[in-house]
């Protein structure tokens, strides 16, 4: 079998730091793996590296089973793998479906000219129709992107995500500053739309990590010390020192 994603040995470093330090790492397709660690671990690093933003220095990546380390960000988003964007690259002007539409336009190969085929593609139109449905943003199909929620955006930022079909789905940080409830409904919606797909996140919040991911990395200086189910990794004495006890006790004070 060849795995979704495996990283081999991957070393980074930027002048003389080197800040990626021989990570390892082998994700089964359809797994959700949640990378965790301390600030600074190199977790943002890691997914720049995967999608191709920074070349790495040494050592080997493959997307099923075929190595992409080297490539352009494009041709490894053609190769299946997809990036969530950030809020503030969604066209704020543009509704909800203009978006979508643009980001499956994009997928099919209209990098630059895609304006041109705006309003008679009808594969791409139903596309964008599901795509819509799926992050429940169907009655709000016309509103601008600026007019939408923060929580809101954030589903459509997903949205565009995973209107390519990629079936490798990065995500950062997805929930950042939301609250409680909203933090919940929004795993729930990550859950349904990266079904049977292989899901990785860089995640701080260890509720989201528990209740999203099959298996946790924990990356520390630059290594995975841990990679597995997550009461294993809860469990794993290593982990503990490195940070997990920490954060585990911060976030409970915080929320008794
Ligand atoms: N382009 C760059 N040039 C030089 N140093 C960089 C660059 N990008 C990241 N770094 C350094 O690499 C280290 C790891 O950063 P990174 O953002 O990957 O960590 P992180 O685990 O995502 O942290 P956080 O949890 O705080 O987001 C940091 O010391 C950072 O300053």
């Amino acid at each position: 079998m060849s795995f979704a994603l495996e990283l081999n040995n991957v070393r980074k470093a930027f002048g003389k730091t080197e800040i990626i330090r021989g990570a390892n790492l082998k994700v089964a397709p359809g797994e959700r793996v949640a990378i965790i660690g301390p600030n600074g671990a190199g977790k943002s690093t890691l997914f720049n590296l995967i999608s191709g933003r920074f070349g790495i220095s040494s050592g080997e990546i493959l997307l099923k089973g075929k190595r992409i380390d080297g490539r352009t960000p494009y041709e490894i988003n053609r190769q299946g793998l997809a990036r969530s964007f950030q809020v503030s690259n969604l066209f704020h002007r543009l509704s909800v479906f203009e978006n979508i539409r643009c980001a499956v336009l994009w997928s099919l190969g209209y990098r630059y000219s895609f304006w041109k085929f705006l309003g008679n593609l009808d594969d791409a139109n139903e596309r964008a129709e599901q795509v819509v449905e799926m992050i429940k943003l169907d009655r709000k199909r016309d509103v601008l992107a600026m007019n939408l929620t923060y929580a809101e955006q954030r589903a459509l930022e997903i949205g565009i995500t995973i209107a390519g079909g990629g079936d490798v789905i990065l995500l950062d940080e997805p929930t950042a500053g939301m609250s409680k409830s909203e933090t919940k409904r929004f795993i729930q919606l990550i859950r349904e739309v990266t079904e049977g797909k292989t899901l990785l996140t860089v995640e701080h919040d260890m509720g989201v990590v528990f209740g999203l991911a099959d298996k946790i990395a924990v990356l520390v200086y630059g290594e995975v010390i841990a990679f597995d189910k997550p009461e294993a990794v809860r469990a794993n004495v290593r982990v503990q020192e490195a940070y997990l006890g920490s954060v585990l006790a911060e976030q409970q004070a915080a929320g008794a």
